[in-house]
């Protein structure tokens, strides 16, 4: 028997005060345990999309399609309140800025114990427990004096472990991930990668991966779909969509990966909206 998907998007379009549309017909899948690659020149849509699954979009926004799907729920059906409640144990999300996700005005530890507001029934001290618990399984050294410490006494790197602790305390089915390793260097990014791969392995949570870098996508996704004007115009299985793009968007992609790398310059250039997407050329 198949497995249910854990999100399941069927022909959704969002758009902005009812105007230009941000997300065009998106229909994606990810399945337990599976790692989706979403890759897409900035404005391509990808950040709405994933806001849209979380309940983050603001209220100009309006969703629209056949099905949205997460854990079985339709979150097309669901009111704002119900939405909200599904999120809990259906997603949670790793942002691009650590230092965005925590205030500066509290300890890590008193922040995470928000996390677990829906845990009624465990002591203060249980939670404390848990909190130190899921650090430690972050990699995090000395978690009983981070779980003390003040976000700006923290490193980026040690913070976007946090915070990827404090999005799985949610026990989530699907983790998504919008840039996780964009603000931060090389060495941390592979060591979140790293991270999260160990994380995937031991948990079996099914993440979303947001990226524009083709290297962070190859590193840790098994599919990936690409973006271009609100549209997927291309998904497959990352090694046949590294060893052979079919979209003219997704050679281009490739190609100013490529000079990017020998340039040492970090986004992708957007491409004309002019241009056909099928014709675009490297
Ligand atoms: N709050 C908003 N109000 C109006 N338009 C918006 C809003 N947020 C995003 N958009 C528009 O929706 C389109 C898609 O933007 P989105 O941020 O989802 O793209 P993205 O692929 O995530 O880009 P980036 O990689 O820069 O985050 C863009 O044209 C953007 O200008």
């Amino acid at each position: 028997m198949t497995p249910t998907p854990i999100l399941d998007l069927d022909d959704i379009s969002i758009s902005y005060s009812g105007v230009a549309r941000a997300v065009s017909s998106v229909s994606l899948r990810v399945m337990p345990g599976e790692v989706v690659g979403l890759i897409g020149e900035s404005g391509s849509g990808k950040s709405t999309l994933a806001h849209s699954i979380l309940g983050l979009l603001p209220a100009s926004a309006s969703v629209e399609g056949r099905h949205m799907r997460l854990n079985g729920q339709d979150l097309l059906a669901a009111s704002a309140n119900a939405r909200r409640h599904l999120r809990g144990p259906g997603a949670a999300m790793v942002f691009q800025n650590p230092m965005a996700t925590f205030s500066p005005l509290h300890r890590i530890g008193r922040q995470l114990m928000d996390f677990l507001w829906r845990d009624r029934a465990s002591s203060p001290d249980e939670k404390r427990r848990r909190i130190i618990h899921a650090l430690a399984d972050a990699g995090i050294s000395d978690p009983e004096a981070r779980f003390d410490a003040y976000p700006f006494e923290l490193s980026g790197g040690m913070l976007q472990r946090i915070s990827i602790a404090a999005a799985l305390l949610m026990q989530p089915a699907l983790l998504i991930a919008d840039e996780p390793t964009t603000a931060l260097d090389v060495t941390m990014e592979a060591q979140i990668l790293h991270l999260m791969r160990e994380l995937r392995q031991r948990t079996g949570v099914s993440i979303l991966m947001i990226s524009h870098q083709l290297g962070v996508i190859a590193e840790i996704c098994d599919r990936v779909a690409v973006m271009y004007a609100g549209r997927i115009v291309e998904e497959g299985p990352v090694e046949r969509i590294f060893a052979d793009p079919r979209h003219g968007y997704t050679k281009a992609l490739l190609s100013c990966e490529l000079s990017l790398v020998e340039d040492g310059a970090a986004r992708l250039p957007a491409i004309s909206w002019r241009d056909e997407p099928g014709e675009v050329r490297p």
